[in-house]
């Protein structure tokens, strides 16, 4: 289900994405990933390299532990979601994640900073199949995450509707959420 179909084209980057080696920001402050302004959140900053992909850093603090001094399994699943988000967001649609599959390749330490990479592999309607990994010390350090997604392209309607309309105009002065 995480895989596209056959004969489906890897995606070229959008005439509106950003321009290789920009950094990303967070699409709202108080998201659990990459908002600046959660407490306890990951605190995920990114960069695209080429307007396709994102690579970011994650530190693995205190609040992010499951066992002691060692990050929480579902914790780092969301480290994948995020930066999966973040890359399809590069196609410039609104996409959800349907399904996120997640491979613990190996024990992650508090305190380490594990480096993420995120891509898209094709999409095909509504449909967008992506893979993400997070590798430890280094950008070519061990994996020890992997993540394969499938992620449903949504109206901006949808995070009005189920969310917070206000929340959403006040930090994406460019979208009508309710055109
Ligand atoms: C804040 C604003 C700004 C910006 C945006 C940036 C956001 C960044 C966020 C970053 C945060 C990180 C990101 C987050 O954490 S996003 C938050 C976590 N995700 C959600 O909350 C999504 C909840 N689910 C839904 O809302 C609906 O179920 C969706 C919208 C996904 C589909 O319901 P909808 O009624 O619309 O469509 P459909 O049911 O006809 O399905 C359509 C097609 O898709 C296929 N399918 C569906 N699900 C699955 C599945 N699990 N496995 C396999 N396939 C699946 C389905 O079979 C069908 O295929 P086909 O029959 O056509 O072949």
């Amino acid at each position: 289900m995480t895989t596209p179909p056959s004969g489906t084209e890897p995606p070229k980057p959008h005439p509106d994405a950003p321009a290789p080696g920009s950094a990303l920001g967070t699409h709202y402050s108080g998201c659990f990933g990459c908002g600046v302004d959660h407490p306890t959140g990951l605190h995920i900053s990114a960069f695209t390299p080429d307007g396709l992909s994102v690579e970011a850093e994650f530190v693995v603090g205190e609040p992010h532990q499951g066992a002691p001094l060692l990050a929480h399994g579902g914790v780092l699943a969301t480290a994948m979601d995020e930066v999966i988000g973040m890359s399809v967001w590069l196609f410039r649609k609104p996409y959800v994640t349907g399904r996120l599959e997640t491979d613990f390749l190996l024990p992650v330490p508090v305190g380490t900073t594990l480096h993420l990479r995120a891509w898209c592999n094709g999409i095909s309607g509504r449909k967008a199949y992506l893979e993400a990994e997070g590798r430890i010390g280094a950008p070519d350090g061990p994996v020890a995450v992997r993540a394969a997604a499938l992620f449903i392209e949504v109206e901006m309607e949808h995070f009005a509707r189920h969310g917070d309309a206000e929340a959403i105009t006040a930090e994406h002065h460019d979208f009508e959420v309710n055109p």
